[in-house]
């Protein structure tokens, strides 16, 4: 490995993924030296007749984290989903799970690890059309070897935690959409993998049954801990489910960073066209913009985690005054927030902070 790839990863790092690179053409080892000098997409194809799939990636997703992955069509999200469970084999780099290198697991190996590890949602809902709701369930822990009434007491579990108790002996084209997602979802939870793969899982649904799925997602989540790698083109989508996001460009890793992080410091102008439209009142909160200053807010605690939408309404009685911030049980303010710096975040332009352009600036 090169010094960028050797980067040891955090112990709370489930998934490690250390300068994945993926070239499709007749020499893809032979453009590697290219890629990693950091020729770009459009020339790899110019030049070479080379198209640069994925890479060079270097990034971590933490246990228990939504890690979201977005990008325009064609900036590699599929190809850098399907190296963590090895449905691609990468032309340079590698995925660690754990620690462990899944480029280099066996063939044995590796079908243990997606039967046990790795569960993936797929945005066509890839359901076994001949199986009821619950045959299709129990499906992945009957491949595990359950007997079947194991199997299908715990698919029955897993069918009612997502909502669709009463549907067990339905047929997939029975259902709408969402509802086949739902199955999806309970499938891939029910083999007790510890890590979601979703490639678009949501992006064929109509708009609001889309919202509600990522709805029982977080609802889930919230208990579970899971660690989910979540592909979407939708940046909506990104900054509501994702405790992390990167940011793919024809291959290339952008920006990678929390919500605040992402809307207010976009990297540069892929990003900030990106976050433009975006409703921030909805996306932001609090934490994001409020200090450590307690001493001179009054009136009732604003929740940490509230939006800054929801946060404006304490301010109609004394616009002027600061409101303290309260933390998960509310009892002990943490900091405190006023209206000016809620304001700014909501308005600042993202052009405002977009470094590329402040560079150009500074260079005139
Ligand atoms: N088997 C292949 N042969 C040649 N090029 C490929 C192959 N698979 C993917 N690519 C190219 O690699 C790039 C990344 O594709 P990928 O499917 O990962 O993008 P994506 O971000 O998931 O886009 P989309 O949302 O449209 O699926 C694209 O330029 C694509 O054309």
């Amino acid at each position: 490995m090169t010094n960028r790839e050797d980067q040891t990863a955090a112990p709370d790092v489930k998934i490690a993924v250390r300068g994945l690179t993926k070239v499709f053409g007749p020499d893809p080892a032979g453009m590697i030296p290219l890629v990693r000098e950091g020729m770009t997409k459009a020339d790899l194809m110019a030049r070479h007749g080379h198209v640069l799939g994925l890479g060079p990636v270097t990034m971590d997703v933490r246990a228990g984290h939504v890690h979201v992955v977005m990008g325009l069509s064609g900036c590699g999200k599929s190809t850098l989903i399907r190296h963590i469970n090895r449905l691609i084999e990468p032309t340079a780099g590698h995925v660690l799970v754990d620690g462990t290198d899944i480029t280099a697991l066996s063939a044995r190996d590796l079908r243990a690890f997606r039967r046990l590890r790795a569960s993936m949602v797929f945005q066509r809902f890839a359901l076994h059309p001949h199986r009821t709701v619950l045959g299709n369930v129990a499906y992945g822990l009957r491949v595990q070897g359950l007997p079947r009434a194991e199997a299908e007491a715990r698919a029955g579990a897993w069918v009612a935690r997502v909502g669709l108790a009463g549907f067990e002996s339905r047929f997939p084209a029975q259902l709408s959409g969402g509802m086949q997602q739902r199955v999806g979802l309970a499938r891939a939870l029910a083999t007790d993998a510890d890590i979601l793969l979703m490639d678009e899982a949501f992006s064929a649904l109509d708009p609001l049954i889309r919202t509600d799925m990522q709805d029982v997602l977080l609802r889930l989540q919230a208990d579970l801990k899971k660690t989910i790698l979540f592909i979407t083109h939708d940046l909506d989508e990104a900054l509501r489910l994702g405790d992390r996001i990167t940011i793919l460009r024809d291959g290339r890793m952008i920006q990678e960073g929390t919500t605040p992080e992402i809307v207010l410091t976009p990297a540069d102008r892929y990003v900030s066209d990106f976050v433009r439209d975006i409703n921030r009142a909805r996306v932001l909160r609090v934490k994001a913009v409020m200090d450590g200053v307690v001493n001179s807010a009054r009136g009732p605690g604003l929740p940490l985690s509230s939006t800054l939408e929801e946060a404006l309404t304490f301010f109609h009685d004394d616009p002027s005054g600061r409101r303290p911030v309260v933390n998960g049980d509310g009892r002990q303010p943490i900091g405190s927030v006023g209206l000016p710096e809620i304001l700014r975040a909501i308005e600042r332009p993202p052009m405002e902070r977009c470094t590329d352009e402040a560079a150009t600036t500074a260079q005139s």
